[in-house]
């Protein structure tokens, strides 16, 4: 069964993300120098810079010179374009590093050489992020968002963006026509999650509680982020606030 954590306020929720990420982060480093972590956009950045920036019991722990982080998805944009992945980590997370931690940090951002050019470019830019990711053992932790379509990464749900979820073997893929904009993204894969050691999914606010109850009540696995968590529901947890999980009244999570 998936784990669903839940908290009063989103203080609460990022201080207990942050002990989760540096019990992820202590477990990796117990048998590796690096600790691959891969992270989303959206609401999640800002969550991050709660947690590991902002809480002083969880900011001091963090080892950010020995971190390799990547992104689950990229909008195929400049890295200082507002709606950036990368750029908004760089702004909420990066931005309040000091020197000292940013030394060794390794970030693996797309090829932005290649963006805003033509779909065979895009294709270029998967291929080429694919060929950077962690080579054996995977992530040690991904950090997903859900929209409020359900979609998680750059997995959107419907038929036009079924090929992303039906990928067998590509870790990292193009989306094209995405439904919320910017058009054009990569995107890594389900063979990517389900070889991930930990994932936790973050959703805060009213505005998720629709979506929450089709994941959680009526378990619609056509929704991305429900398939994932029916899938590899022994290593999913999600970090949840009350006013996200209100309307849910399951306790079976998958
Ligand atoms: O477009 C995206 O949206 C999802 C969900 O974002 P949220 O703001 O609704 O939490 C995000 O996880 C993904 O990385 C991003 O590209």
């Amino acid at each position: 069964m998936a784990k669903v954590y839940k908290f009063a306020s989103s203080e609460q929720l990022a201080g207990n993300l942050g002990s989760y990420v540096l019990a992820a982060q202590e477990k990796a480093l117990s048998s590796s120098d690096r600790f691959n972590i891969a992270i989303s956009g959206g609401s999640l950045v800002e969550v991050l810079r709660d947690s590991l920036i902002l809480d002083k019991s969880v900011a001091g722990k963090v080892n950010w010179n020995k971190w390799n982080v990547f992104f689950c998805d990229e909008r195929i944009v400049p890295l200082n374009h507002p709606d950036s992945n990368y750029g908004a980590f760089k702004k909420h997370v990066l931005n309040n590093l000091s020197p000292e931690n940013l030394k060794n940090l390794k970030v693996f951002t797309l090829d932005e050489s290649l963006v805003f050019s033509n779909a065979e470019a895009c294709e270029k830019i998967a291929e080429e992020y694919e060929s950077i990711l962690p080579a054996s053992g995977g992530f040690d932790l991904l950090l997903l968002g859900c929209g409020p379509d359900g979609h998680t990464c750059s997995l959107f749900p419907g038929q036009t963006h079924k090929y992303l979820l039906d990928e067998k073997t590509r870790k990292v893929m193009y989306c094209h026509d995405s439904p919320k904009p910017p058009s054009d993204r990569i995107t890594i894969t389900l063979p990517v999650i389900g070889a991930t050691k930990e994932t936790a999914f973050v959703a805060q606010g009213a505005s998720k509680q629709p979506i929450m109850h089709k994941i959680f009540d009526l378990k619609d696995t056509s929704l991305p982020s429900a398939l994932v968590t029916q899938l590899f529901d022994k290593k999913i947890s999600w970090f949840v606030d009350d006013a996200a999980f209100e309307t849910v009244t399951t306790t079976e999570y998958y």
